[in-house]
């Protein structure tokens, strides 16, 4: 009796299992086929993700790989676990939807989840109106102007990583192989907390709990804190079910206390910088002074906290990391950084925010870098309202478009060629071929393109002036040829380990 009902149990489950199996496969996973769309490859229950989720292959490879699937047509469907979400792969139509029909595509929907983790709710996660206000508050803090007035402490950053790798390198030809994802992490780290949020650590020297914390969200290794991102990013629907947070506790208590304690100070000490923190208390000044006639909330504590964290989050891995993929293309190309170096020297010790921006063959080696390895390899919308495609093609509200990045700026279509490093695609005298609109969009475009890009490019020359000024890089006898990516990163990634030498100039 009791060994019938356990079969009849097993039987049941096994149906159960086979049903929806069936069901997933030949229902859920057929909508775009249903809807007359050419679809991705899938395999349950991630989807077209599985290769990614399972870490056998970087976000960018799995995307490019739905973007080639897609081959002839303006946008492929693809699953996210369950869910139809959607690749667009024809420039145009990324302009129509990053900026001519910004409305329809205004958010990113990303999971935030502000009651349980307040850290998770700023710019980047925000929804199209609270995005817009926030947008236009926080902007003021990148302009040109702010930028040129925080170069001096983006220099003095930059110094101290010359100064560090200087106190690392002995004299002489045979130099030394420097570990240099580390040391550009540090750099990237510096010169955003110093500059953007007015804390000076000097991370290259001692222990620095801000950079843990940053690190903690980051890091590769953490089996949890990847799958939380994975589910913020591509499953939302998923995280929100099992009300997950994103940001770690320890970490999320961190920033907070911490900006809780530069607020505090600068208002007992009367302290007044021109960086993105004294923005938002000028702001709450200002607030506090109109509230009666506006009824406008001063900013909290946490969402103050919050914007730090984004800030620290979007611009010290996007920096460190491009500036070890320039580091590591100028090893591996001699001529390139002799023609690049002999660049830097004819400023001659000039180094201000205008000159950087005229140094032409920097911009090609920058813009080129950021082709082949843009920090974002894929931009992300929500359609938050029905959106017909020319071609009649319509995207219902709810879905999540793509916009794989590192895939347009790979296809041979736009740049011949796309896996050599060949800087003269973008010489302004003498392009080799003109760049098609938004085939090129590493920064992404729209009212939602990179607040920090100003920041971005100029931390980022700066650091390689500071090295190359008194280095000459080379690849290491460990170096891989051709790097490798870091597999578990949303943001690309070289892999961790990657070593360089570094041999002091005679000057
Ligand atoms: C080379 C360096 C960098 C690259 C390549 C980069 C790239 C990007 C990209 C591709 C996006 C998404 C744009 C879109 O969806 O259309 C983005 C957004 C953003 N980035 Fe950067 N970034 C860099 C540096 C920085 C820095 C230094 C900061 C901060 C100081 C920063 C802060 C942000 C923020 C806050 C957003 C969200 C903007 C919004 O939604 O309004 N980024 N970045």
């Amino acid at each position: 009796m009791w060994e019938n009902s356990w079969l009849a149990y097993l039987v049941t489950g096994l149906l159960l299992v086979i049903t929806c199996l069936v069901f997933v496969n030949f229902y859920v996973y057929s909508y775009w086929k249903r809807h007359g769309l050419i679809q991705a490859k899938t395999s349950f229950p991630w989807g077209s993700l599985g290769d990614f989720v399972l870490s056998k292959k970087c976000i960018h490879e799995v995307y490019d790989e739905i973007y080639k699937q897609g081959d002839g047509h303006p946008v492929i469907g693809y699953y996210s676990f369950f869910t139809p979400a959607l690749v667009v792969r024809d420039p145009d139509l990324l302009k129509s939807i990053l900026v001519r029909n910004y409305d329809s595509f205004s958010e990113r929907g990303v999971y935030s989840n502000r009651a349980i983790d307040p850290l998770s709710h700023h710019l980047f996660s925000s929804p199209g109106d609270q995005h817009r206000k926030m947008r236009h508050v926080l902007s003021p803090s990148f302009s040109d102007n702010k930028m040129r007035y925080m170069f001096e402490t983006m220099q003095a950053c930059s110094t101290k990583l010359g100064e560090h790798l200087s106190s690392l390198v002995p004299r002489g030809a045979e130099g030394m192989t420097l570990k240099i994802k580390e040391i550009t992490n540090n750099y990237g780290l510096n010169v955003i907390a110093s500059t953007a949020v007015g804390i000076d650590h000097n991370s290259f020297e001692k222990e620095n709990p801000l950079a843990d914390a940053a690190l903690k969200v980051t890091d590769p290794d953490d089996l949890m804190q990847g799958l939380r991102f994975i589910l913020s990013f591509v499953s939302p629907k998923i995280a929100k079910f099992f009300n997950m947070r994103f940001t770690p506790k320890g970490v999320s208590d961190f920033y907070i206390d911490m900006v809780d304690k530069i607020v505090n100070y600068r208002k007992s000490h009367n302290v007044v910088r021109k960086d993105f923190m004294q923005v938002l208390l000028n702001l709450n000044e200002e607030i506090e002074k109109s509230k009666e006639s506006d009824g406008r909330e001063p900013l909290s504590l946490d969402e103050m906290a919050s914007q730090t964290f984004l800030f620290i989050l979007a611009g010290h891995e996007t920096t460190s990391a491009s500036l070890c993929f320039l580091l590591y293309e100028l090893a591996v190309n001699q001529e390139m950084q002799q023609k690049l170096y002999d660049e830097i020297k004819s400023v001659d010790g000039d180094i201000t925010y205008e000159t950087i921006k005229e140094l032409e063959y920097m911009d090609m080696i920058f813009n080129e870098m950021l082709r082949k390895y843009p920090a974002a390899p894929v931009l992300i919308r929500l359609c938050v309202k029905d959106f017909i495609l020319p071609n009649g093609f319509l995207i219902r509200k709810g879905t999540q478009v793509m916009i794989p990045v590192y895939a347009l700026q790979k296809d041979p279509k736009y740049f011949p060629q796309p896996d050599k490093f060949e800087p003269e695609r973008f010489s302004k005298r003498a392009p080799i071929y003109e760049i098609v609109p938004f085939s090129f969009i590493p920064f992404g475009e729209g009212p939602r393109y990179c607040i920090g890009k100003r920041f971005g490019i100029a931390s980022v020359k700066l650091g390689l002036i500071h090295i190359l000024s008194k280095f000459k890089v080379l690849p290491a006898s460990d170096t891989k040829i051709p790097l490798e990516i870091e597999k578990k990163t949303f943001v690309l990634n070289p892999y961790k380990d990657l070593t360089l030498k570094l041999v002091a100039r005679d000057t």
